[in-house]
C-alpha cells in the first residue's frame, strides 16, 4: 500500500506505521448510573421531536434585552465557550452512564487526508474534545497524494469496526478526489457530519427525522435557543448555504419555524435582505462582509465565519475573525457571536453529542 496510513489514538500519537490504540478519559460523574440492557441495534432515526425545544434557562445566558429605538445598545456576547462546556459536560455524564451500563463507550474515527494546517487543527480541537467527555477517538492519516480508493478503504475499514460509531473525513478533500464518492462510502448510520443525502433529505422534510444533523447547524440553533431567543415566526438571513454549514442550517431553522431567507454569492444586494432580518447568521467564510449597516437595530448576529488574516503581529503570523465586522456589528445588535469563542466550540461540541446519539443507537440505550 502507498499509502501511509497512521491509525492513531489521541495520546498515543507517535509516528509509527500502522500504530493503533485508544484512549478515553476518565471522569468522576456523580449523576445516577442507568442500568439498562441494550436491546440490540436499532438503525432507525431517534425520535426526535419535530421542534426542538429551548433548554431551561438559567442565569449564566440570560436573553438579550428588549431594544427600544433611542436607547444605548449594551450587547450580549454569547459566549461559545462556555455552552460548549455545558454541552460537553451532559455528554460526560452521558458516556458514563453508557459505561456502566453496557460496559462500552462511544468512538469516533476521523479521517485526515494531506497536511493543511487549518485541517490538522480542527481534527487536534476534535480529538481533545473526545478525550474530554472520555470518547474514544481513532484518526486516519494519509498523504495528500494517495488515490481516492486508499480513503474509501480507510472509510470502509472504519464501517465495519463495531467500536466505531461515528466517522468524519475532514474537508476539503484534496481537488483530485471525487468527495461525494468518499463520502457516499460512510455508512449512514455512522455519519455524523449529517452529510449523508437520505439525512439531508429527511431535515428537510417535514415529518421525517434525519439520524445526524450536521454540527454546525444544530451549533446555531442551540447559541440561540441557550440565549433565549425565539424562533417561531422571526425572519432569519443565513448567509451561505454549502452542505457544512449554510444549507443545513436553513432546513434546521424551517423545521422551528423560523421564515428564512437563503443570502449567497449571486444574491443581488445582500444588505437590503439581511436588513430586514431579526437574526442574521453568516457563514460565506468571507472576512468582514457583514457590515454594522447590513443589520437591523436589535438584530441577533451568529458569526459562523473562521477565516485566517494574515497579522505579522500575532504568534502564526495571523489571526482569525469572522464574516462580521464586530466592531461595527457590536453598536447595532442585541446580541452577538465573537469569533473565536462563538459558533466553533460549539460545534465541535455537537459532533461529540452526534456520535454520542449514534451510539446510543446502536445499543439500543435511550439513557
Ligand atoms: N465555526 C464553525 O463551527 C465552522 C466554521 N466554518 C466557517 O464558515 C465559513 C463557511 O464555510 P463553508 O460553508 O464550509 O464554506 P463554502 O465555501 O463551502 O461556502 C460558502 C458559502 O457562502 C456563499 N458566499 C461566498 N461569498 C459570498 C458573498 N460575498 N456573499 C454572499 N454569500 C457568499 C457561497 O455562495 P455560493 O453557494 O453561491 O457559492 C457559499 O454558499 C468558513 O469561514 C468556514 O471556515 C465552517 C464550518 C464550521
Ligand atoms: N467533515 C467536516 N466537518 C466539519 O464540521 C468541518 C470540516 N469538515 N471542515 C472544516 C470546517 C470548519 N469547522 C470548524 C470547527 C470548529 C472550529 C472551532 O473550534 N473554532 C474555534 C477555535 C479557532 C482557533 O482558535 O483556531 C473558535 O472559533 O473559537 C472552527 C471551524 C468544521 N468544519
Amino acid at each position: 500500500m502507498r499509502a501511509l496510513v497512521l491509525l492513531r489514538a489521541f495520546s498515543r500519537a507517535k509516528a509509527h506505521t500502522l500504530l493503533f490504540s485508544s484512549h478515553c478519559a476518565r471522569r468522576h460523574c456523580h449523576a445516577p448510573a442507568k442500568r439498562e440492557r441494550a436491546k440490540g441495534p436499532r438503525i432507525l432515526g431517534p425520535d426526535l421531536p419535530d421542534i426542538w425545544r429551548s433548554p431551561p434557562l438559567d442565569s449564566t445566558h440570560p436573553p438579550p434585552p428588549l431594544i427600544d429605538a433611542n436607547q444605548e445598545i449594551n450587547p450580549t456576547i454569547i459566549d461559545g465557550n462556555s455552552i460548549a462546556e455545558e454541552i460537553r459536560s451532559r455528554t460526560a455524564e452521558e458516556v458514563h452512564q453508557m459505561k456502566d451500563a453496557v460496559k462500552k463507550i462511544p468512538g469516533l474515527a476521523v479521517i485526515l487526508v494531506g497536511q493543511r494546517r487549518d485541517s490538522q487543527t480542527y481534527v487536534r480541537y476534535k480529538i481533545k474534545a473526545c478525550h474530554e467527555v472520555g470518547i474514544r477517538s481513532l484518526t486516519a492519516e494519509l498523504p495528500e497524494d494517495c488515490t481516492e480508493d486508499e480513503v474509501v478503504d480507510s472509510v470502509s475499514r472504519f464501517n465495519e469496526d463495531p467500536s466505531v460509531h461515528g466517522i468524519l473525513v475532514q474537508l476539503p478533500l484534496p481537488q483530485h478526489m471525487n468527495e461525494e464518492r468518499i463520502l457516499g462510502a460512510i455508512s449512514l448510520e455512522k455519519d455524523v457530519d449529517g452529510f449523508h443525502p437520505l439525512n439531508v433529505g429527511n431535515l428537510a422534510m417535514r415529518g421525517r427525522e434525519p439520524l445526524f444533523i450536521p454540527c454546525a447547524a444544530r451549533a446555531c440553533i442551540e447559541l440561540l435557543t441557550r440565549t433565549g431567543i425565539e424562533l417561531m415566526g422571526k425572519h432569519v438571513a443565513v448567509i451561505g448555504r454549502s452542505k457544512v454549514v449554510g444549507l443545513p442550517t436553513t432546513l434546521l431553522l424551517q423545521r422551528h419555524h423560523a421564515t428564512v431567507s437563503s443570502v449567497h454569492a449571486f444574491t443581488k444586494n445582500p444588505q437590503d435582505i439581511t436588513r430586514q432580518a431579526d437574526i442574521v447568521i453568516s457563514a460565506a467564510g468571507v472576512a468582514n462582509l457583514v457590515r454594522g449597516s447590513w443589520l437591523k437595530r436589535g438584530a441577533v448576529v451568529i458569526d459562523v465565519g473562521t477565516n485566517p488574516v494574515e497579522d505579522p503581529s500575532s504568534e502564526h503570523g495571523y489571526h482569525l475573525t469572522g464574516d462580521v465586522c464586530f466592531k461595527e456589528a457590536v453598536k447595532v445588535a442585541s446580541a452577538i457571536t465573537p469569533v473565536p469563542g462563538g459558533v466553533g466550540p460549539v460545534t465541535i461540541a455537537m459532533l461529540l453529542s452526534n456520535t454520542l446519539d449514534s451510539a446510543k443507537q446502536i445499543y439500543g440505550l435511550n439513557c
